[in-house]
């Protein structure tokens, strides 16, 4: 899939890896609407990238994933902007064991609803003209994270529904391709100051410190091209794609006996 005149949406698109895959996407010709929360960022992010790659390239808007009524507003006026919509990056997400019923409606309640939405808009069985989608899940998703069950468990939900609704995509003709990437430790927001963000778990930290340093830390840039990878090869649909420094892989999951 080329990406030149391709019109993507990114959430979470003001900072860390969601601005990274903005940036990607902007580099190789493709037209990006950002959603974030952060609208000073947001809006700051969006003046600097038109500065680089024209006025007409971007377009910013305040939108929390948790509102569908926002959501909604996002596409539609990406529409009316841009003339469709080819790309979903399902990327916002937060990191707060403390507040576990917040991080179950953003990192897996809002992407399943982000994907829905999307999907009315994308599939050609409704109109749209098919597409992509890329889920942002975790290294948290493929194995347990234990200073962080309840960001684990939405992760490995991420992974699952991507799995699920890609074969579901296939199977019905929709067009649409349906992928998660899985990125290790990466330098964001996101993981800073973790140890406040772990409530009871805090004295877990330790066990962070050993994963960090057996799996190692990536800078966006390196989330950036294996996520343009899953957007561009059209084999790829349901696919979980693995990235750690130095080492990228497609996951393999046992099939029941
Ligand atoms: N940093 C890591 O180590 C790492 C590793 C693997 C996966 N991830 C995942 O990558 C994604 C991006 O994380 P990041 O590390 O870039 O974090 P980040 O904090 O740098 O960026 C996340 C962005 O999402 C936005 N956001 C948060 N809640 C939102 C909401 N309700 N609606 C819209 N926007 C919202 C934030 O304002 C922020 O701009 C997340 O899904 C995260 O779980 C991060
Ligand atoms: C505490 C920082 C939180 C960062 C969250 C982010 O999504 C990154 C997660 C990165 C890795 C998760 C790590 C481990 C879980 C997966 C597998 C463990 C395999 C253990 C082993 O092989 O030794």
């Amino acid at each position: 899939m080329a990406l030149n005149g391709k019109i993507a949406v990114v959430t979470g698109a003001a900072n860390g890896i969601g601005k990274a895959m903005t940036e990607k996407l902007l580099q190789n010709g493709a037209k990006v609407t950002l959603l974030d929360v952060n609208e000073t960022a947001g809006k700051n992010l969006m003046e600097s990238l038109q500065k680089e790659y024209g006025q007409e390239k971007t377009l910013f808007m305040k939108c929390d994933v948790e509102s569908e009524e926002q959501i909604k507003d996002a596409f539609h006026k990406t529409i009316e902007t841009f003339g469709g919509m080819d790309i979903l990056c399902n990327n916002a997400g937060i990191l707060d064991e403390s507040q576990w019923e917040k991080t179950v409606s953003i990192n897996l309640v809002a992407v399943i609803r982000v994907a829905n939405l999307a999907l009315e808009q994308m599939s050609k069985l409704s109109g749209g003209r098919g597409g992509v989608i890329i889920n942002t899940a975790s290294m948290a998703g493929l194995g347990p994270l234990p200073s962080c069950p309840v960001y684990t468990a939405t992760k490995h939900g991420v992974i699952g529904f991507t799995r699920a609704m890609g074969a579901a995509s296939a199977a019905s003709g929709y067009g649409v391709r349906i992928n998660a990437i899985c990125p290790g430790f990466v330098q964001t927001d996101l993981f800073s100051r973790i140890p406040s963000k772990l409530g009871k778990l805090s004295h877990l930290d330790d066990l962070n410190q050993q994963l960090i340093e057996k799996f190692g830390i990536l800078t966006v840039s390196e989330v950036a091209d294996p996520f343009f990878e899953l957007v561009t090869d059209e084999t790829k649909n349901g696919e979980a794609l693995l990235v750690v420094p130095s080492r990228k892989q497609y996951v393999t999951f046992p099939g029941l006996p």
